[in-house]
């Protein structure tokens, strides 16, 4: 690979269960292994794998986008700018650094890819006009999926705002690449394909007959193991309980203390009127059982 080739702009998307995440994860390996060859330390971080939220991270083994590149949560302007001694600290780890992936792009917004412009920029020591400081982005997800929290539909990426100046650092600028094999559910093409209908549909558009049909097929009460999903609460309580009955054969009463500061002396003192509610909460599910004889 050569050391200055121009960098690349990339936006991996496709449905739910497509292999982004596993793609990028590949993308990773290689490209750490090909970037090693030509890094004066093969142990420098050359690929930085991030997602906008800590489950994003935690799923791919990656780092959030906030702590990776040290933005703050409120993404104050104030914050654009990181004092020098931070930016050194953050230089030493990524100066190196050549592919920066992000995954669960749908989460970013145009403000977010802004301080990861301005972070890389800084890092990088390049000039304004220099779009993430010469690193290379790969962003990976659905706009169909989560959108970022708390955001304007104009802030949004995908909405193509040339008044926005942060606009530039995504419309237009990513290539696309889409994945359209349903790797999830690759054994039943029929509700894969179903997915993917559902995956475009407005809220106001019923399903056709033909996809009600498939739903009420796949209707059914599976093997007890597998993981059930319940659109309530009072049928998750339900299942729970009947699969502790199941599984639990023996029952203990556990005496539940409820404690709450005495706002006088600031000790902690017995509350005595939940006592009662929290036993009662225990015996309701653990009532259930046959108690042991006394
Ligand atoms: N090329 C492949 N060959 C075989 N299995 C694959 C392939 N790509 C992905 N998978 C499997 O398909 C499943 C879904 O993949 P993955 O989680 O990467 O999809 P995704 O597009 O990121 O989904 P989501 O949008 O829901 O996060 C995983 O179990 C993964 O191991």
């Amino acid at each position: 690979m050569e050391k200055h080739t121009e960098p690349l702009h990339l936006f991996i998307t496709g449905g739910a269960g497509t292999g982004k995440s596993h793609l990028i994860k590949c993308i990773q390996y290689e490209a750490t292994r090909i970037l090693a060859q030509t890094s004066e330390n093969p142990d420098d971080l050359t690929v930085l794998l991030t997602a906008p939220t800590g489950t994003a991270a935690f799923n791919i083994h990656g780092l959030t986008i906030h702590s990776a590149l040290g933005i703050f949560k409120t993404l104050s302007p104030d914050h654009a700018t990181l004092s020098e001694d931070k930016i050194n600290s953050l230089r030493t780890k990524l100066e190196n650094l050549q592919i920066l992936i992000i995954d669960e792009i749908s989460m970013v917004n145009k403000k977010l890819l802004f301080f990861v412009h301005e972070r890389l920029r800084q890092v990088k020591k390049r000039p304004d006009k220099c779009l993430f400081g010469g690193v290379s982005v790969i962003a990976v997800g659905d706009f169909y999926q989560l959108p970022p929290v708390k955001t304007k539909r104009v802030d949004k990426l995908y909405v193509d705002d040339p008044s926005n100046p942060s606009n530039q650092l995504w419309n237009g600028l990513f290539e696309i690449a889409e994945l359209d094999e349903i790797m999830r559910q690759r054994e039943d093409g029929l509700f894969a394909e179903l997915l993917n209908r559902l995956r475009v549909k407005q809220k106001n558009e019923s399903l056709t007959l033909f996809d009600k049909r498939t739903l009420t097929h796949c209707f059914g009460d599976g093997p007890d193991e597998a993981l059930h999903i319940y659109s309530t609460n009072a049928e998750v309580d339900n299942f729970n309980k009947e699969m502790i009955m199941k599984l639990c054969t023996e029952s203990k009463l556990i005496e539940a203390q409820d404690f709450q500061k005495d706002k006088t002396s600031g000790k902690l003192t017995l509350k005595k009127e939940s006592i009662a509610q929290s036993q009662m909460y225990v015996f309701q599910y653990l009532s259930f059982w046959p108690r042991e004889q006394e």
